[in-house]
């Protein structure tokens, strides 16, 4: 039977929807089309409209939000839960910020919100969560969950390329979001470790709670520093539970070529979920970009028609959802002009190393010190592996200056 579709937003997403369905059976053709910007230049076949309230005049049975500004966002997708139609949406900014709400909105009218595009385009990984692992106790989730930042990272370390000119072309290719500062400064990686911690543990943590740092700071000293060790940086999202809590956060880490995430590049996004029962699990696949995205909504509509839907398997509904992290300490390499501001972040510290006016200190921070380093714009900080000691990384550290990489 034919399905009526509202579609919002046009961009890189909504189009990699659109060239999908298009090749696939005619059902699942927007009826309704609905974008921003009356000046854009469109294709001439499609029919667009500039009202919402078209999309809920066709009476549709499933409601696509892939559209850049949250708050709008947030006003559709609620509007269309509250009518019962089903969501599919991509939008992991509205996502983290609302879920509780909208998850209560479900459970009221009996419309259905799939997201798999919002946490790792590509990858199934909600899906799984749901499915696969809901009588499995996850112990760990960690990830490269941006592809902007991942791809900038790659033509740093691969190509050579400025920071710039990086970013630049992550903005040309569709994989960096509006404002490429959420992508760059670990924002939008925390928005998905928010959404993929409610499925894998059943809590809401909430954004602002994860302590996040970015990409965006890291110096020619630290990618110099890796190169000399023959090691990569990535931006890794890590979440765990034991007996104590959860502990989650956002850092550049140094990864070695025995970590699978060592060959992770582009925009490609990985995650590794450690569970009791089915133990390691590794998933790659294209976090960002038109079809990859485009194929993820498409794949949760399909999953929509044949019945499937969220159960928030983790989530007990008769507690509260919100939990408060731990707050253990990470190890770390800081680099600061600071020395001062390292000694009131760096605790157990095992190295302490002056290069042309940088400290360079080796030891471990506590994540809650993170968002408050990631704002001030002189300091980087680094996670390390447990098996690199601090004399590797001074050697590493005074190789690199000596090659003449770090001015
Ligand atoms: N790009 C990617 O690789 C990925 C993006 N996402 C998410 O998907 C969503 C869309 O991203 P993307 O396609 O890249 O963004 P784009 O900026 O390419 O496109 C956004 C689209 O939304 C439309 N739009 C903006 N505001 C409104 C509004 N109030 N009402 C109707 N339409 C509106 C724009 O209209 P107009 O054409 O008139 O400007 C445009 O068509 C975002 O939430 C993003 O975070 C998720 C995974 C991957
Ligand atoms: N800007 C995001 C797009 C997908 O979520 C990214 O780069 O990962």
């Amino acid at each position: 039977m034919t399905k009526r579709i509202g579609l919002f937003g046009f961009g890189v997403v909504g189009q990699g929807y659109y060239q999908i369905a298009k090749k696939q059976k005619e059902q699942w053709i927007p009826d309704a089309i609905v974008v921003k910007n009356k000046f854009k230049r469109r294709p001439s076949d499609i029919k667009f409209s500039y009202n919402p309230q078209e999309v809920f005049d066709k009476n549709p049975d499933y409601v696509l939000e892939l559209i850049s500004n949250t708050e709008e966002a947030y006003q559709y997708v609620t509007e269309a839960l509250k009518r019962g139609i089903t969501v599919i949406s991509a939008n992991k900014k509205l996502l983290s910020a609302h879920l509780p709400e909208l998850i209560q909105l479900q459970r009221v009218f009996g419309g259905k919100l799939l997201y798999e595009a919002a946490a790792a385009a590509g990858i199934p990984v909600i899906t799984n969560l749901e499915t696969h692992f809901e009588e499995d106790d996850i112990i760990a989730l960690e990830g490269v969950l941006n592809g902007s930042s991942n791809y900038i990272l790659s033509r740093i370390f691969n190509n050579g390329l400025s920071f710039t000119e990086a970013l630049r072309l992550a903005q040309q290719k569709g994989f960096a979001e509006d404002d490429p500062k959420f992508d760059i400064n670990g924002s939008d990686v925390a928005s998905k470790l928010n959404i993929l911690c409610l499925h894998a543990f059943g809590k809401f943590i909430g954004e602002s709670q994860i302590p996040t740092f970015g990409i965006q700071h890291l110096g020619e000293e630290e990618i110099a520093l890796a190169k000399s060790l023959g090691l990569k940086i990535k931006l890794i999202a890590k979440a765990e539970k034991d007996y104590r809590g959860i502990s989650a956060f956002i850092i550049p880490t140094l990864v070695a070529e025995y970590n699978p995430f060592h060959g992770v590049e582009n925009e490609y996004n990985a995650v590794k979920i450690t569970s009791e029962h089915l133990q390691e699990q590794f998933y790659q696949g294209k976090g960002a970009g038109s079809l990859p995205t485009g194929a993820a909504v498409y794949g949760d509509l399909i999953k929509a028609k044949n019945g499937f839907g969220y159960n928030y398997s983790k989530v007990n509904f008769d507690k509260p959802l919100d939990e408060k992290l731990l707050n253990l300490g990470v190890r770390v390499l800081i680099k600061s002009k600071s020395e001062s501001l390292i000694e009131s972040v760096l605790f157990s510290p095992e190295l302490n190393q002056q290069i042309d006016g940088y400290h360079f200190a080796v030891g471990k921070v506590k994540p809650k010190n993170f968002n408050r380093l990631n704002e001030n714009g002189e300091v980087s900080i680094i996670a390390l592996p447990d098996d690199l000691r601090a004399e590797q990384i001074s050697e590493g550290l005074n190789c690199a200056q000596d090659a003449g990489e770090v001015v």
